[in-house]
């Protein structure tokens, strides 16, 4: 039996929202990924973690298109990901956001969670230029949903700042409103809280408690295993582009095969990560 179909078998079938199976993906003669399955269920906020190098954004990557695998398949609601393009993965209903940060730096806040938003929009390149009155009437409702986004990730004063001028913190937070535009099913953050404060990382982390409350599955790639352990309810552990570990929390972080390998072996098990 495979890795997927205990994961299938031991979590409630109709709640699977994405299942990986076997997924794999090499760089020369670098193996980024080998054989990960995982399954992710609606409603879960899941962690992602592994140590530097350990395969966690190529995963990212492949799940989102960016990165063909050599092998494996990635179902999400029936449609296979593997065989989409980047651009259908908004479609299907999977928002991300990067570690490095991408925005339209010059452009303002509200812009940027409006370019989110077309996607879901009718006009046509027609529609743009000639700006009928249904093209008009779509607009402000782009404009009034990014507005009301940006209130929800708390940076609605920001509204016409540029984005490159915006605080760090505020730029990840206008990332996340830009990907929450497209209506997503599944939003996958790369390392949201990379470069935050602990009173930013607390604000952070109820706003992705919010927004899986709201309906929206989180995926979490992170590195503060107090946000991490605190936040998530199942947590996937990779290492060298294998699968180390996966389950809730509390039994991960207990693993003594996790705890070696981010500590070292005879490590405490504490030092691996408390709820917070
Ligand atoms: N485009 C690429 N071309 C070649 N090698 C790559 C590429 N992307 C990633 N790698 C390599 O694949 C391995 C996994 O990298 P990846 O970025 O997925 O790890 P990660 O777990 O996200 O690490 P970090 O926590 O440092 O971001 C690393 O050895 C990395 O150097």
């Amino acid at each position: 039996m495979t890795q997927a179909n205990i994961n299938q078998d031991a979590r409630s079938m109709p709640d699977l929202l994405l299942v990986a199976s076997k997924l794999s993906k090499r760089f020369g003669g670098l193996q980024a990924l080998s054989d990960v399955s995982f399954s992710i269920c609606k409603g879960d906020i899941y962690g992602l973690i592994g140590p530097n190098g350990a395969g966690k954004t190529t995963l990212f990557n492949v799940l989102t298109s960016l990165y063909v695998p050599e092998s494996g398949t990635c179902n999400f609601m029936g449609h296979q990901l593997t065989r989409l393009k980047p651009h259908e993965i908004a479609i299907v209903g999977i928002a991300r956001t990067f570690q490095n940060i991408r925005l339209f730096g010059s452009l303002s806040a509200i812009e940027n969670v409006m370019i989110g938003r077309h996607i879901r929009t009718r006009a046509g390149v027609w529609g743009a230029i000639t700006r009928n009155k249904s093209t008009r009437s779509e607009e402000a409702a782009v404009e009034q949903r990014a507005h009301e986004l940006l209130e929800y990730v708390g940076i609605a004063h920001r509204a016409n700042d540029v984005a490159s001028s915006l605080p760090y913190g505020d730029q990840r937070r206008l990332e996340i409103a830009r990907a929450l535009a497209t209506d997503p099913t599944l939003l996958a953050l790369d390392e949201p809280a990379a470069g935050m404060n602990a009173s930013e990382t607390v604000v952070l982390r109820r706003l992705i408690e919010k927004i899986r409350n709201d309906g929206v599955t989180v995926l979490l790639i992170e590195h503060d295993m107090k946000l991490v352990m605190g936040l998530c309810n199942r947590v996937l552990v990779l290492e060298y582009g294998k699968v180390l570990a996966e389950g809730r929390p509390a039994e991960v972080q207990r693993n003594p095969k996790v705890i070696e390998a981010y500590l070292g072996a005879g490590s405490a098990e504490v030092a691996v990560g408390v709820s917070a």
